[in-house]
């Protein structure tokens, strides 16, 4: 079955590039007539149903030409292959082989930081269908003025992926905040992509034989199976250290930070750009620190701390592991944990962390809440989640509590494998620490469970006031870097310029 699949023929790409007047930078858009002017249209309905002031911009299209499609193939190590064409960059790229089910938001889930070292398959047969739009436009969908800090669509500065594997690729996308095609993006992000691929038939396979290595191959040899030496396990890498931000950077809500209800940390293993979106809209300043970055020596600076997500093994980290149970022992304000962060804060309270067969990731995974915390989690409610993950924290059913210490108790759990899906300090222990394996910033994804960031803010705050201490004043001026402010600035998750600032040193 996997033999000879064969991806539809079609004519060489044409592809134009496309100058944003107002940023001058350069990017490919797939096929479009060549020369002429795309005007924005100044009111337009959004893809939220909003009724939304659009700022005009005139984009001016150029031809030039897009990589020329390639015959390709995705090997996998356990030795199935599966022929198609490429997109994207023409080279080959190995990885770890994972799929996601979301029927959407292709251009959240490749420039989630969590995909780093994945080649990302999506069992959704069409892919590009509406493009891909820039995330520097000036223009946000929702009227957010911090989108200009963080970007107004997309998780990160760039596509994460290692790699991209789709059914059918459509190079014809029409939406009206699509500046260029799915195609294009990964070309200019020097990111290798293959079409013509049976996803629903190689996701079967991946799911039956588990986590799988595989490679993208190329050109006039991809065919030949690659030596068993170049298939590499992302996994056993320190990936965080590639996509957290390298210096410490604040980020103010719209009433400025003299406005802020509270000011929070966030301790970034790569994070995704709408877990800084929903916590500044809670009203609170957020100061992005890198992941090693000694917290400790200024947590009372800090209303709370958030845990952020983050690609690889959560055993890569040991130092955050330590700075975390260092944390949850000695301070008592609240923290929160998403993803990595849940599994970090995991490790931290005593509990063990697998490597899952296939992970969950997908738009679709619900989850059951085991009790009931703020205004938005119930117990005994099933909640619709966004999720990306390959490790999960044990559970063991014969031991006591599981075999997590006293004072630790799941929050949630799968709905559809039983895996944990969260912890929690149990009421008596009196620490406000939770936290959520699946992704309730969503982008993509449902947002039944968006309310936690409501309510962890308001804990925040309601401890500030019992506690009568007023806003946390975040870190001196010296110790940080301006935070971004426009296209050119310093989006989250992406590599910047080194600081060695009170970093702690990894062994
Ligand atoms: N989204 C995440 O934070 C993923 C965490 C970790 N890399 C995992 O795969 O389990």
């Amino acid at each position: 079955m996997f033999a000879a699949v064969r991806a539809p023929s079609s004519s060489a790409a044409r592809s134009l590039s496309l100058c944003a007047l107002r940023s001058l930078s350069v990017v490919r858009v797939g096929k479009m007539s060549p020369s002429h002017t795309l005007p924005r249209s100044p009111s337009v309905s959004s893809s939220r149903g909003l009724a939304t002031a659009v700022p005009a911009l005139d984009i001016a299209i150029t031809s030039s030409p897009a990589p020329e499609s390639q015959p390709a193939t995705l090997h996998l190590k356990s030795g199935q292959a599966i022929s198609g064409k490429s997109f994207g960059s023409p080279r080959t790229q190995f990885g770890e082989v994972v799929f996601t089910t979301a029927i959407t938001s292709y251009t959240e889930s490749l420039t989630d930081p969590s995909y780093q070292g994945q080649i990302l398959v999506f069992t959704q047969p069409l892919m590009g269908n509406y493009g891909v739009p820039d995330n520097f436009s000036g223009y946000s969908p929702n009227g957010h003025a911090e989108d200009v800090d963080v970007g107004a669509f997309l998780e990160s500065r760039g596509i994460q992926a290692a790699g991209v594997v789709v059914s059918d690729l459509c190079e014809r996308f029409s939406h009206f905040e699509a500046r260029e095609s799915l195609a294009s993006w990964c070309a200019r992000h020097d990111v290798p992509g293959i079409s013509g691929v049976d996803t629903r038939a190689l996701t079967t396979l991946l799911r039956n034989q588990g986590s799988t290595l595989g490679g993208i191959v190329v050109g006039e040899k991809h065919d030949v199976k690659p030596e068993a030496d170049q298939f590499f396990d992302p996994m056993e890498l320190n990936l965080i250290q590639s996509v957290s931000t390298k210096h410490a950077y604040t980020i103010h809500p719209r009433l400025g930070e003299s406005g802020a209800r509270a000011h929070i940390a966030l301790l970034d293993f790569g994070s995704k750009a709408n877990i800084v979106r929903c916590l500044v809209r809670e009203g609170v300043s957020v100061t992005v620190l890198p992941w090693n970055y000694d917290f400790n020596a200024v947590r009372d600076r800090f209303d709370g701390l958030f845990l952020s997500n983050g690609p690889g093994s959560p055993n890569s980290i040991p130092e955050a592991i330590e700075t975390t149970r260092k944390v949850i022992t000695e301070w008592n304000r609240p923290v929160f944990g998403i993803c990595m962060g849940n599994q970090i804060i995991g490790l931290a309270a005593g509990a063990t962390c697998y490597r899952m067969s296939f992970g969950n990731r997908g738009h679709n995974q619900p989850v059951i809440s085991l009790s009931t915390v703020g205004n938005c989690i119930k117990a005994g409610r099933v909640y619709v989640t966004s999720q990306n993950h390959g490790y999960c924290l044990s559970w063991d059913h014969d031991a006591p509590n599981g075999g997590w210490p006293a004072g630790w108790i799941p929050w949630f759990v799968n709905a559809n494998d039983g895996s944990i899906e969260g912890l929690r300090a149990s009421p008596e222990s009196g620490k406000l620490v939770w936290a959520a394996q699946f992704h309730p910033e969503s982008a993509g994804g449902p947002q039944d469970s968006h309310g936690m960031f409501t309510d962890y803010v308001d804990e925040v705050v309601k401890l500030r006031n019992a506690e009568g201490r007023s806003v946390g004043k975040g870190l001196e001026e010296e110790q940080l870097v301006p935070a971004p402010r426009s296209a050119t600035g310093t989006p989250i998750g992406h590599v910047v310029s080194p600081s060695t600032a009170n970093v702690v040193s990894p062994k």
